[in-house]
């Protein structure tokens, strides 16, 4: 069977920017559209050239290798010609090699918005697309609020689209705007526009007021439309807009998208998608998140020990896609609600194997399981997990074993009357039969103990120099005076860049916060095998 063309339509410095709470510079503008261009999309919309400074700039070269760079604009001011409308001029002025025009397709907004006639708005639409073609641009026209409009007046929304087709517009763009139209009527809505304009020449562009932005997007394309706009990690104005990291992959690998349409996108690029999200949330500064589809740390981790049982038998058993094709990574975690299976399939991603009949198995899941009641959690803390298994397995040798720590914190003025707090600890430790005290300060309880702790650990000294503490995490499990507090350190080793969590639980917030640092010493010192 011949496969049809897809086109993606990637909006994120457009549409992207237009979301609450971020706002791109220049660079990060040119970062992200190299991004898109490794994703392999086949158009980036820029943003809006004359808008602001940084779209103007952004605009004053092209901006990507393989994709259609696109600015986008709106259609003509009524009252006044295409080649005399200055915002018009300079969208079609900027380095791009195609133009996307917004405009009106809700007779509604064409009277509230733009106070204009009916017969005004379809002359802009036509004197615009005429416009861009003349200028040499591939053009395209957004028709805002379509499926609103056709709602109201289906004649109306209609001619907005055959006008934009019939004056030379490569893609008429059908947006459900305000976010609030349904698959079945986006999909019953198509059928009518292609009546009018090819399925090969329309467009989609959905937003996530009701959730829906990407079963929207797909209920388009089952109804014909060839090109779909959307964004990385479904950033966009209000609730985002059609998430492009979760129809990729579904258009790719997915029934009957997969045997009937034809993507920009290479297997290889899609095996960087989780990677591409990543690094897209890391310029936005923001955590990933984990329940992402497809791209999610917890896309394919699996709790439940049947579900694990089955996994380690036979991956397909849990998994919808194979997540290595996305480039993600099966997990299978340790909790309260693991069985033996999860325990095997995390110590065997550690190297180690065990038996299944092995008793020591049985021992190690019964004191995972008791530790999770008393508040520990051991799938967000690998090293603390790791350290467990292997003291159970008689695999960690006893570094070293402390016999004391004292924390004091004192509020008072200095000598020249300014009001300060000083946090002081000192830590005794044995190491072979010799004891070792030391004292530090820090800017904290918990600091002060950490330097305290390892400014003195005779020979394994070396061994802990690249060790940093790089974020502390804090939770109050219950409230009221019986309290208990989970303390989730990470660290890092500077040397080798390997980073880990480790975790403490206790009623004192103190003493949690040192049986993680512990325990992360202690990681340290099974990961550089000292003498
Ligand atoms: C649905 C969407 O997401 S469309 C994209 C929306 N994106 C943006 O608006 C971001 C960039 N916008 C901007 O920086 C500014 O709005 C600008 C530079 C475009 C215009 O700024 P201003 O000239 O100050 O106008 P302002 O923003 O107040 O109002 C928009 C004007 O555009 C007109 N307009 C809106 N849509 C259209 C259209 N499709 N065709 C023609 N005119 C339009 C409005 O009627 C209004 O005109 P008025 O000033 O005569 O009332
Ligand atoms: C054009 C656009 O972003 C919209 O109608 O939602």
């Amino acid at each position: 069977m011949t496969k049809e063309r897809l086109y993606l339509f990637d909006t994120t410095l457009r549409d992207g920017a237009q979301t609450s709470g971020i706002d791109f510079s220049v660079t990060e503008k040119v970062v992200i559209a190299e991004l898109l261009d490794r994703l392999g999309v086949d158009y980036v919309e820029g943003g809006y050239p004359g808008a602001n400074p940084t779209d103007t700039e952004f605009f004053s070269e092209k901006r990507t290798q393989k994709a259609t760079f696109t600015a986008f604009g709106m259609t003509k001011r009524a009252g006044r010609s295409a080649s005399n409308d200055p915002g018009l001029q300079q969208v079609l002025a900027a380095s791009s090699d195609a133009c996307c025009f917004v405009a009106k397709a809700w007779d509604y907004h064409v009277d509230v918005a733009l106070g204009c006639t009916n017969e005004e708005n379809l002359e802009s639409i036509e004197d615009t697309v005429k416009s861009a073609v003349a200028a040499g641009k591939e053009a395209m026209i957004d028709c805002e609020h379509f499926f609103d409009g056709f709602k109201a007046n289906p004649d109306y929304a209609l001619a907005c689209a055959r006008t934009a087709y019939q004056a030379g517009a490569r893609w008429v763009v059908l947006c459900d705007t305000n976010g609030g139209t349904l698959p079945d009527e986006v999909k019953a809505i198509v059928a009518k526009v292609r009546e009018v304009v090819p399925g090969d020449h329309l467009g989609i562009h959905t937003h996530d007021d009701t959730g829906h932005a990407v079963a929207n997007a797909l209920a388009a394309v089952d109804a014909g439309v060839r090109q779909i706009q959307g964004t990385l990690n479904g950033i966009g104005e209000r609730c985002g807009n059609a998430n492009l990291i979760t129809l990729i992959p579904t258009l790719m690998l997915k029934q009957p998208y997969a045997d009937q349409l034809e993507l920009s996108i290479a297997p290889a690029q899609l095996a960087e998608i989780t990677q591409i999200s990543n690094a897209f949330d890391e310029i936005l500064n923001r955590s990933p998140n984990r329940h992402a589809p497809y791209v999610g740390a917890s896309a394919f981790a699996t709790k439940a020990g049947i579900h694990a049982s089955a996994i380690l038998k036979e991956p397909q058993t849990y998994e919808h896609v194979p997540p290595e094709s996305v480039g993600n990574r099966r997990r299978v975690l340790v909790s309260d609600q693991a069985g033996k299976s999860n325990l095997l399939g995390e110590l065997a991603r550690l190297g180690i194997t065990v038996e299944k009949s092995d008793p020591r198995l049985d021992r190690l899941l019964a004191e995972v399981k008791q530790k999770e009641a008393d508040g520990y959690a051991y799938e967000a803390a690998d090293a603390s997990f790791e350290l467990l298994a292997r003291r159970t397995l008689g695999e960690v040798p006893r570094f070293f074993d402390v016999s004391s720590f004292r924390v004091m914190v004192e509020r008072r003025f200095n000598a020249v009357g300014d009001l300060i707090t000083i946090s002081e600890a000192v830590v005794k430790v044995e190491i072979d039969g010799e004891t070792r005290m030391s004292v530090a300060e820090g800017n904290g309880p918990v600091n002060a103990l950490d330097m305290a702790l390892r400014k003195d650990l005779g020979k394994y000294q070396t061994a802990i120099d690249g060790l940093e503490l790089i974020d502390y995490k804090v939770r109050i499990l219950n409230g009221g005076t019986g309290a208990v507090t989970r303390v989730l350190i990470e660290s890092q080793d500077t040397r080798t860049h390997r980073r880990w969590f480790t975790i403490g639980v206790s009623s004192n917030i103190v003493d949690a916060s040192f049986q993680a640092l512990v325990d992360s010493i202690n990681y340290t010192l099974l990961k550089a095998n000292p003498a």
